[in-house]
């Protein structure tokens, strides 16, 4: 983890420089573009370079895990839809799967703390580091060495993907009952109340969302005030947070931009800043779920989503969606001609 984190650079101001000023000299009036100019010129600081790479191959990630807190039931989904739903990432049929055929992503899935053992597969990532966290609503959700484990784990996935020729990554999840850690997360790195971040996850009922911002507000009160990162993420959190976690500061110390999607890769993004703030330069907001811990996360990262489609899925869907309008506005810098080589007249 050190290394990684050693090896995160703030962005290149020159390459910034650069791609603002070819954005004015672009055939489209200044800022015409709106926010894919600002993303634009956000990638060729990351990359260093103006252009920036058109980001492709394109790699998503689904990290997988259980959760102890499951037994409070805060999700009306048995547990074992996580490895079911893994099962079916692997044989191409979820959401996810046809969104990334869609747009040309492959897809991995990472076990990194499924209760269940599974069999190895093309596309399985194994690198469990427990069956499971413990129950958070009685106490730690995890040792902080399993949480460094994890985030490790992360960071391993991504050196791999980003070894075999990835150019942008996607961060998704799989794990029942995993929206609660996530607001538990939230809560704790942004400063929020439990009620205000708290959400209705795969779509619970008032009384069962009572129950879950009660689970959340009673793990929280077992921090301590201005805790370590690590120490939150072992108190309430889960081991697919952790580990996106580690794909993110991974993607930000190789350059690579990373599309974060919904309230787990958020809780994840939230933890990788309080570990390195400069991890955001490499993140793209791909959208803004409806879960409510999702937009004061984006809030305190300061990432503004690119789409809002009312979704609240996960797995990575609501950024795999975004590719194509993140690659457009890259491409956008390779390819339109400027107003002297097209011979259009300036105003
Ligand atoms: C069939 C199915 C597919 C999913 N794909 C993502 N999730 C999403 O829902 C879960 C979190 O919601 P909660 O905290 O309410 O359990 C996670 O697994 C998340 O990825 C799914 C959930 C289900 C049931
Ligand atoms: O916003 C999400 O990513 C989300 C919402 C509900 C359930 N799982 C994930």
């Amino acid at each position: 983890m050190r290394e990684t984190l050693d090896a995160i650079r703030p962005p290149d101001e020159e390459a910034m420089a650069a791609a603002r000023a070819r954005h004015d000299r672009l055939t489209k009036p200044a800022g015409s573009l709106g926010a894919l100019e600002e993303l634009s010129i956000r990638l060729a600081g990351l990359a260093g370079t103006c252009p920036p790479p058109l980001p492709a191959p394109a790699a998503v990630a689904v990290f997988a895990g259980d959760h102890g807190v499951h037994a409070q039931r805060v999700s009306p989904w048995p547990q074992e839809v996580t490895v079911q739903m893994v099962a079916n990432y692997l044989a191409g049929g979820a959401v996810v799967n046809a969104f990334a055929r869609e747009v040309g992503a492959g897809v991995h899935v990472v076990d990194v703390g499924v209760a269940a053992d599974l069999d190895p597969a093309p596309g399985l990532i194994v690198a469990k580091v427990r069956p499971g966290t413990d129950d958070l609503a009685v106490g730690p959700a995890m040792s902080e060495a399993d949480a460094r484990a994890a985030i490790e784990a992360g960071i391993r996935v991504a050196d791999r993907l980003v070894a075999d020729g990835a150019r942008i990554l996607i961060a998704g999840d799989m794990g029942i009952a995993n929206t609660t850690p996530a607001a538990a997360l939230i809560a704790a790195f942004t400063g929020r109340d439990a009620a205000e971040v708290t959400g209705r996850g795969t779509g619970i009922d008032d009384y069962t969302l009572q129950l879950k911002t009660s689970v959340v507000r009673t793990a929280l009160r077992r921090l301590p005030a201005d805790p370590d990162p690590l120490r939150v993420l072992a108190e309430v959190g889960g081991l697919e947070h952790a580990a996106i976690a580690g794909f993110m500061l991974a993607a930000a110390a190789h350059r690579v931009p990373l599309i974060v999607d919904g309230v787990n890769t958020l809780a994840g993004a939230l933890v990788a800043a309080a570990l390195h703030p400069g991890v955001t330069a490499a993140l793209v907001a791909g959208h803004r779920s409806v879960e409510p811990g999702a937009t004061a996360a984006l809030a305190h990262l300061g990432l503004d989503p690119l789409i809002d489609l009312h979704m609240r899925l996960g797995e990575g869907t609501g950024a795999v969606l975004a590719l194509p309008i993140v690659a457009a506005a890259v491409r956008v810098l390779h390819e339109v001609a400027t107003f002297d080589s097209a011979g259009v007249t300036e105003k």
